[in-house]
């Protein structure tokens, strides 16, 4: 009898930690979000994929569209699925975006996957560091971002501008009517140029890939950029979640046998991920190299770059200021190349296209363009400021267009958001091309490019949040002023010598979700000579 009793016992005994796996799985994929969650009452869209909510949604249709679609219908207070059971929510009030982003940010850091993921392709510097590293990094690094050296620093973006401007009038001259102009692809030159520029500025280095097709470094954030797809974002995300992965895609032996490891269509795109950080971080390094050893050097006090300043610091300074490790600088070289080459090569494309699609204000901002160029064609800071016009372009194009649609964080521990409960761990979308076009703020035109809504701001319009490209708070984009510079230079250089139109007949805009919203067509668009101006000659 005992021993009947006993091999049962033993034999049902091992499916004990079965069913345990398997109720905490129906537990978190159904129980709680249906049932236990606190967050159940709050309003917003079915709960979607069992597994994934209603992130893969999110990831993988025009970017914002779907958020938008649901604060219409919801309001400012949205609940959604995200992956694995895990609630997600989406607000729009000014006062839960101070909590989150301003006041408590400590209380609500970047989501892990979102930080390995930003770790994997953009360094693990200032945009994946939190707390008081993130205070003291960031305060060692803001006098590189300031407005006098960010003035001194704008000649540095008109010889691959003008590099750019030479060679496509050269395309136009090549072809059997120059009269018709020619075709580009609009993101594919605009990232050689402001590679060229962030290499520029922040390391004194000259790859010249505006004139070098081989170029090494552009090849290997061309095979980078073209990763960023809602389902490729997905993988990583997941992938991303697996302890010791991000650590593991950055060794030799991942690199070493990463066709091998990375097989079949599925994980393809980690073996291109691996070989291109490889070749990024190894000419990262050799940046980085050359800037140690010119340091000792005298007149490397002059240098405006940013990581020249970086390393005087790291020399230079004594007490509490954050002392950087050579690894620390090299993290930092590829958040530079990261964060402010992609980003604004979106910026100023998507403003290329607005432009293509609304040629009455090209016109406009041509005839502001003109006299000024005509003057000076390298116009300085303090001038570009002044158009007003410009201005109002470039801040309609980043409300409507921004490079950075989405972005999400995380609740470190038990909180309360507007009245409601938010338990730890839930994840938080910041909707930021929700929050540029809500029509609460914005008006009933919200969607509509109006660059003159910047010279009269609606009464609802609040300076800190109904404006989110850059977002606020200690994490809010460093790059800000120098990224709006920049696009302000380009954009008045090439309307200034080109007229921009759509491709085709019925041409619309394709952009794409992934950490920055890039045109799926790298943007074609047809070219014209203006010829108003002499071509630059000299490039130097
Ligand atoms: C139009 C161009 C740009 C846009 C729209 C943009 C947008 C953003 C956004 C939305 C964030 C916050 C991301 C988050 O917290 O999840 C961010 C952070 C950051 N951006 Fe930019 N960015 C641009 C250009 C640049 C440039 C040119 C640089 C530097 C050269 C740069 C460097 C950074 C860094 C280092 C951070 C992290 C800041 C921190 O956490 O303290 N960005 N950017």
């Amino acid at each position: 009898m005992f021993s009947l009793f006993d091999q049962a016992t033993t034999r049902y005994w091992h499916y004990i930690p079965a069913a345990f796996v398997i109720y905490r799985i129906l537990h978190q994929l159904f129980l709680k979000p249906l049932i236990l969650s606190p967050l159940k009452r709050v309003s917003g869209p079915s709960l979607g994929h069992p597994i994934f909510g209603q992130f893969l949604n999110i990831l993988t249709s025009e970017p914002g569209k779907l958020q938008r679609k649901w604060a219409e219908q919801y309001g400012t207070v949205v609940r959604t699925m995200g992956p694995f059971g895990v609630d997600q929510m989406m607000f729009l009030n000014p006062s839960a975006l101070q909590r989150i982003l301003v006041s408590d940010w400590l209380e609500y850091p970047r989501p892990d996957p979102l930080r390995h993921i930003l770790g994997a392709t953009a360094g693990y510097g200032l945009l994946t560091v939190t707390g008081n590293e993130h205070k003291l990094m960031r305060r060692t690094m803001s006098p590189a971002f300031s407005l006098s050296n960010l003035m001194a620093q704008t000649d540095m973006y008109y010889p691959p501008l003008e590099g750019l401007i030479q060679i496509l009038h050269k395309y136009i001259k090549s072809e059997s009517d120059p009269s018709k102009g020619t075709e580009i692809l609009v993101y594919d030159w605009i990232s050689k140029v402001t590679l060229d520029i962030i290499c520029a500025t922040a390391f004194g280095y000259h790859p010249d890939s505006v004139h070098k097709d081989d170029n090494e470094l552009s090849s290997a954030y061309h095979g980078l950029i073209n990763l960023q797809t809602g389902q490729n974002m997905v993988l990583f995300a997941i992938l991303m979640m697996i302890p010791g992965f991000p650590k593991f895609i950055r060794t030799r032996f991942a690199h070493k046998y990463r066709k091998l490891i990375f097989r079949g269509s599925m994980l393809a795109p980690l073996a291109t991920l691996v070989s291109s950080m490889n070749k990024i971080m190894a000419i990262s390094r050799q940046m980085l190299d050359e800037k140690l050893q010119e340091a000792d050097v005298k007149d490397s006090q002059s240098k405006k770059d940013i990581m020249s300043l970086l390393v005087r610091v790291r020399i230079t300074e004594t007490g509490n200021a954050y002392k950087m490790t050579d690894q620390d600088l090299m993290e930092q070289v590829l958040t530079f190349l990261g964060a402010g080459h992609e980003t604004n090569t979106s910026g100023i494309s998507w403003t290329l296209w607005l432009l293509a699609a609304h040629p009455e204000y090209q016109t406009r901002l041509r005839e502001e363009l003109l006299p000024v160029i005509e003057a000076n064609p390298r116009p300085n800071h303090r001038t570009l400021k002044e158009l007003t016009l410009l201005d109002g372009i470039i801040m309609e194009s980043l409300r409507l267009l921004p490079p950075v649609p989405l972005t999400f964080r995380r609740s470190a521990k038990d909180n309360s958001i507007d009245g409601n409960f938010i338990p730890k761990g839930s994840l938080l979308s910041i909707p930021i091309r929700v929050i540029n076009t809500y029509y609460e703020i914005w008006g009933p035109d919200a969607q509509e490019f109006r660059p003159e809504r910047w010279s009269n701001l609606p009464s609802t319009y609040n300076f800190t949040f109904s404006f989110s490209s850059f977002i606020a708070g200690p994490h809010s984009c460093i790059g800000r002023t120098m990224a709006i510079m920049e696009m302000k230079v380009i954009i008045a250089g090439l309307i200034a010598h080109f007229s921009f139109e759509r491709a085709y007949e019925g041409q619309v805009a394709r952009p794409t979700a992934a950490i920055t919203m890039k045109p799926e067509d790298n943007l074609p668009l047809r070219i014209k000579a203006i010829g108003k101006l002499p071509i630059p000659t000299e490039v130097c």
